[in-house]
């Protein structure tokens, strides 16, 4: 990321605590290490501020500091807020807004009402976990197209108490019990020999719910159960926003006849250092075909292994256009039940029917022209944040190699780090 260095704000600094470690990308961050004491000076965005430690000035990501307060100073002792912001989490899903907008996802639920139906023989006197059931739709659906013998519903948020009501309303509570609580907690009375859930976040992983999941595997599914989701796979493709970029950056040229360019450095830092959720990309927009980049199997992945994914890609421009960001998204898949059965696929990509979820934008520092026949390869890191456990970086880095002699930054070594 370019940026100026931002003028020192008048007030006085604020003192902050860093609550773990951090190794800056770009020349202008400021690395350092859990307890460090850091003079926050300005905040140009939510993300990053401009801080110095020991002098030393820099951009900081702000969601790794923790204000410095009175009593504090005295304590001398900094204790962490929940890293998984429970309180925030549960509290949202408490409410209707976002089991609405999953339900109004038609692809979504339809998909996972096609996962139940077409494995209803298969299911019949089987113990099923329904894993952040939310309002138990799935748990409706094992039990009105098929004969589990128990559906146990885990939900963690105060939903669970409208859940029972909705499970007796549909008159499914002989098959269906609510159980209100996290699921690494909660008891189940037996093994399951299937454990569904619609775990899937921005970008496949935030929210990190797929955290939950593993443990639950672990502790309630018996040997040779089913995972439901199977498999996931997160897609990445080099593409066109010239709308977007328009919107955000282009607007500083010439709004109401002035030049307003010097705010396009503050305009970079505000609106591309960030990934862009629920951007729905056209397939015209996509300047290759897609790689899937990292590929998770829900029977072997490890909680471990989420603290750092990696994936390699190597793109080939199939048209010439302009290359102003990456795109990402997902598909999961459900394998039958029924040995040798077709698995269900759930994709949210641009060629699939669009879902809640969108796709992920991650746009440059500036677009870059590139024409049919250049490559673009290089790797994706997810890095888990050591301290909000909900969130983690994206981190690409690629190299462009142009086969037209006339573009000059043939070699271009690039590099972003976005926050969720
Ligand atoms: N991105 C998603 N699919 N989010 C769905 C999350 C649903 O699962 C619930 N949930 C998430 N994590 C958990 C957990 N560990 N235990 C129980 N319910 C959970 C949450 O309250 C919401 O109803």
């Amino acid at each position: 990321m370019q940026a100026e260095k931002e003028d020192e704000d008048e007030a006085s600094p604020e003192e902050y605590v860093a609550l773990s470690d951090f190794t800056g990308g770009g020349s202008d961050q400021r690395s350092f290490s859990s307890g460090d004491r850091l003079l926050v000076h300005s905040k140009p965005s939510a993300e990053w501020w401009w801080a110095t430690l020991q002098g030393v000035p820099g951009y900081v990501p702000a969601s790794y500091l923790r204000l410095v307060t009175a009593e504090e100073e005295e304590e001398e002792d900094i204790s962490l807020e929940d890293p998984w912001q429970d309180e925030e989490y549960f509290g949202s899903y408490g409410t209707l807004r976002l089991h609405l907008e999953m339900l109004s996802d038609k692809s979504r639920t339809e998909t996972y009402r096609q996962v139940i139906l077409s494995n209803s023989a298969s299911l019949r006197n089987k113990a099923v976990m329904d894993l952040g059931c939310g309002t138990g739709i799935i748990s409706l659906f094992c039990a009105q197209l098929a004969q589990p013998s128990v559906v146990y519903a885990v939900e963690a948020s105060s939903m669970a108490d409208y859940t029972r009501q909705l499970v007796k309303q549909n008159g499914c509570e002989e098959v269906v019990t609510v159980l209100q609580g996290r699921a690494e907690e909660i008891e189940l009375p037996e093994q399951v020999d299937v454990l569904v859930s619609e775990w899937m976040g921005n970008c496949l992983l935030f929210e990190f719910m797929v955290e939950s999941v593993l443990q639950a595997r672990d502790r309630c599914l018996r040997d040779g159960g089913i995972m439901w989701p199977s498999s996931a796979a997160l897609t990445l493709v080099p593409c066109q926003a010239d709308s977007y970029y328009t919107e955000k950056m282009a607007f500083w040229e010439r709004p109401y006849g002035l030049d307003f360019t010097p705010l396009q450095p503050l305009a970079q830092q505000e609106f591309f250092t960030k990934p862009k959720f629920s951007h729905l990309i056209e397939p015209e927009d996509c300047l290759t075909a897609p790689c899937d980049v990292i590929c998770l199997d829900m029977y072997t992945l490890q909680v471990r292994d989420l603290e750092e994914m990696k994936g390699q890609f190597h793109f080939c421009v199939e048209k010439s256009g302009v290359f102003h960001g990456f795109t990402a998204w997902f598909t999961v898949h459900f394998e039958s039940l029924e040995e040798g059965g077709a698995a269900v696929e759930l994709n949210t990509g641009p060629n699939s029917e669009p879902t809640h979820w969108k796709q992920t934008l991650f746009m440059l520092d500036r677009p870059v022209s590139v024409y049919a026949g250049d490559s673009i390869s290089g790797s994706i890191v997810l890095h888990r944040n050591p301290v909000w456990r909900r969130h983690m970086t994206v981190t690409l880095q690629w190299n462009i190699n142009s086969s037209t002699e006339d573009t000059d930054n043939c070699q271009a070594n690039l590099f972003m780090s976005l926050y969720t």
